[in-house]
């Protein structure tokens, strides 16, 4: 989209991103764990083969091992029995094996053969039914990967399968990027904690268990500073606390443009503010400083808009890469692809608007719906949305067109 439609002041989303992957600086600092503790961690250095995978050739299958040269109507005998775990063994001249699934292939065979394609004759000996091949069902030692090769770059996440690989390789521990600590604070005197009876014109503090839950699953350590009086002093104080014990400040509400929002303000005086204002729906008033001397040497400050699903959808699209790039994680790229409405929408004038939909299997085709209410404050629908369908400024939806999809499974990590 040019920046000639953006609303005025308001950065596009995409540059808005892009910015925040480039402000990430790298945490160096790093810790061993084991890999039980390990998971959803980011691997602090290459990961290098120390073993061949598998290390021996060994049987795919329940069955007999034999050589094919050796196969006559007269069947095989079979001479040995090699369970999984069996050292290593020679298979006698003019017999077979019994051999069990991951049990080493004794030297000499050529072939194993599953139990379900044999059929034992009256005397024990082993006919083999239809056709047998080279090296069929031999799982061969180094074909996975051998001594040396690099199993997973440094900056990758450990995923359940990325743990069983290390340890595959007879590792208990691995070294990881420490977490990043994250200090959270909501700002907002009508806003009380879950639990605490309810009196009008209050707000429960939906944000807060939120952002604890995406900074928990981001692998992130949480410094809860709990909720802040709506005033300058009261926030300066929680900026310098938050600055003295954390990597990164994230904030939630009064980063609008009334006098009761407050962050700007503060931020700028104690430090500066990079950008404030993306040109999105919910979103918009997205701040992004640091604090001390406003350079990067400072510590970086998100603030996030308190209507919750503009809260949410800041973390997703703009805070989320900043801190996974902060983390020492690989940053991927928005993953979108075309999906038919089955509704029309009024544009937002200078603002994509990110719609809450689920998708409906329409005749083996998905076609987006909308999930509920659409409005910022609007939580049901963000809780029960599938993805954003992503529209363009100032462009209606229009039912039976293809817009862009972002599936909300990206987001998740
Ligand atoms: N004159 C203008 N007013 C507003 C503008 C604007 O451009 N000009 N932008 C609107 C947009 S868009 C948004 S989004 C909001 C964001 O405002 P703030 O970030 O300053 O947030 P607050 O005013 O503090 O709160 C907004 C809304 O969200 C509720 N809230 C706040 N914190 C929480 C929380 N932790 N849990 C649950 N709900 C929370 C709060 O009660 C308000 O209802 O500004 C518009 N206004
Ligand atoms: O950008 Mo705000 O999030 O529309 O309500």
């Amino acid at each position: 989209m040019s920046c000639a439609s953006l609303a005025k002041g308001l950065l596009d989303l995409l540059e808005a991103r892009e910015r925040m992957i480039a402000a990430a600086r790298p945490l160096t600092d790093e810790e061993r764990l084991p890999l039980e503790q390990a998971a959803e961690r980011v691997l602090a250095h290459d990961l290098v083969a120390g073993l061949d995978m598998p290390g021996i050739d060994n049987s795919a299958m329940d069955g007999y091992a034999l050589r094919l040269a050796e196969l006559s109507d007269a069947g095989l005998p079979v001479l040995m029995r090699v369970p999984a775990g069996a050292g290593a063994q020679r298979l006698p001249e003019g017999g077979c094996a019994r051999i069990f699934t991951g049990a080493p292939v004794p030297e000499g065979a050529d072939c194993v053969v599953p139990q379900e394609r044999v059929r034992l004759d009256a005397s024990g000996r082993v006919q083999v039914l239809g056709e047998a091949r080279p090296g069929a069902n031999i799982r061969r030692r180094g074909e996975e990967y051998r001594v040396g090769d690099t199993l997973l770059e440094a900056g990758a996440s450990l995923n359940a399968a990325a743990l069983a690989m290390i340890a595959s390789q007879g590792l208990a521990e691995v070294a990881v990027r420490r977490r990043l600590r994250v200090a959270l604070l909501s700002t907002g005197d009508e806003l009380i904690e879950p639990g605490i009876p309810y009196e009008t014109g209050q707000v429960y503090n939906s944000n807060r268990v939120m952002l604890q839950a995406l900074l928990a699953q981001a692998g992130c350590e949480v410094i809860d500073l709990g909720i802040i009086a709506d005033t300058p002093a009261a926030l300066h104080q929680a900026f310098v606390t938050a600055r003295d014990r954390a990597d990164l400040v994230i904030c939630t509400g009064g980063v609008s443009v009334g006098e009761e929002d407050h962050v700007r303000p503060v931020l700028e005086q104690l430090g500066g503010i990079r950008f404030h204002g993306v040109a999105i729906k919910p979103g918009k008033p997205f701040a992004f400083g640091y604090l001390d001397d406003g350079t990067p040497d400072g510590t970086p400050l998100i603030g996030l808009p308190g209507n919750p699903v503009a809260s949410l959808v800041g973390w997703q699209l703009l805070a989320r890469p900043f801190v996974q790039g902060c983390q020492g994680g690989e940053v991927a790229a928005l993953q979108q692809f075309a999906v038919r409405a089955g509704f029309s929408r009024r544009a937002s004038p200078g603002r994509r608007e990110l719609l809450r939909v689920v998708l409906d299997w329409q005749g083996g085709q998905p076609v987006a719906l909308l999930a509920g209410g659409q409005g910022s404050h609007m939580l049901r629908a963000a809780s029960q949305a599938h993805g954003y369908l992503m529209m363009v400024a100032d462009t209606d939806v229009e039912e039976g067109h293809d817009y862009p999809y972002l599936p909300a499974g990206q987001f998740v990590g």
